[in-house]
């Protein structure tokens, strides 16, 4: 196992992400939240685009997960659809590269991307959202499987929370994987680390004060 992977085993990388309309949508905010994680006790952080990467990697050593979210007519594919956008977030610095690896329609073949991110001397954590993507995505020389999209494709479990069974299959077919998507707790991110994961991604819960402010709001309500 890679140098990298191994410093992250049994972590916490914390994913510190703003969408566009978001007050927090600025380099140096995602940049102070990065900082607060790594105060926290995060082992890694996960990252998108690359004004951020760049603006995280100017303020902390540890490992960074970058990807971009790209919105294209051609392709539902949006995490790091292209090479050209992984090989860039390696030169920036991001020691591992997150992208799609679901079997949908692609700008560009899955080994391609893969073979263009090691090149530039990073890893691939391919995000998919079942079992058969993850198996294909091994298969095609990733480093480790993400279950970051599950329940964001039409053909996942769609589950208000943590797809367990996802993990159970993972672990069963003998797959490196991380835990991601929608790990809202603490026993929630201890519980991943019980079905297996190498390391697990927290971002709502830690980096989206909107989003849990209304998960409090909505309780009341209820
Ligand atoms: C589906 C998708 O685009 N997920 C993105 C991937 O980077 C992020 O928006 C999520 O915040 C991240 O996966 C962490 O998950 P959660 O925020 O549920 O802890």
């Amino acid at each position: 196992m890679s140098k990298v992977l191994e410093q992250l085993r049994g972590g916490l990388v914390v994913s510190c992400q703003a969408n566009p309309d978001s007050p927090l949508r600025d380099p140096l905010t995602i940049s102070r939240l990065a900082l607060a994680a790594e105060m926290g006790g995060a082992a890694g952080l996960r990252i998108q685009g690359f004004e951020d990467v760049a603006a995280v990697r100017a303020v902390t050593n540890l490992p960074i997960i970058g990807l971009t979210k790209t919105d294209r007519a051609d392709t539902e594919v949006y995490i790091t659809p292209t090479a050209a956008e992984a090989v860039k977030l390696a030169d920036l610095g991001a020691e591992i590269v997150a992208l799609d690896a679901t079997l949908r329609p692609r700008p560009e073949p899955l080994a391609k991307m893969f073979e263009a991110v090691h090149a530039a001397g990073a890893l691939v954590m391919a995000d998919i959202s079942t079992l058969d993507e993850a198996m294909n995505a091994i298969e095609q020389g990733a480093d480790i499987v993400g279950t970051t999209l599950s329940g964001y494709t039409p053909f996942s479990r769609q589950l208000s929370g943590p797809d367990w069974e996802l993990l159970n299959e993972l672990r069963e077919a003998g797959l490196p994987f991380v835990a991601e998507g929608r790990l809202n707790t603490p026993a929630d991110a201890a519980k991943a680390m019980r079905y297996g994961a190498a390391f697990v991604v927290v971002g709502s819960a830690i980096t989206r004060p909107d989003v849990v402010t209304g998960w409090f709001a909505q309780a009341m309500r209820e």
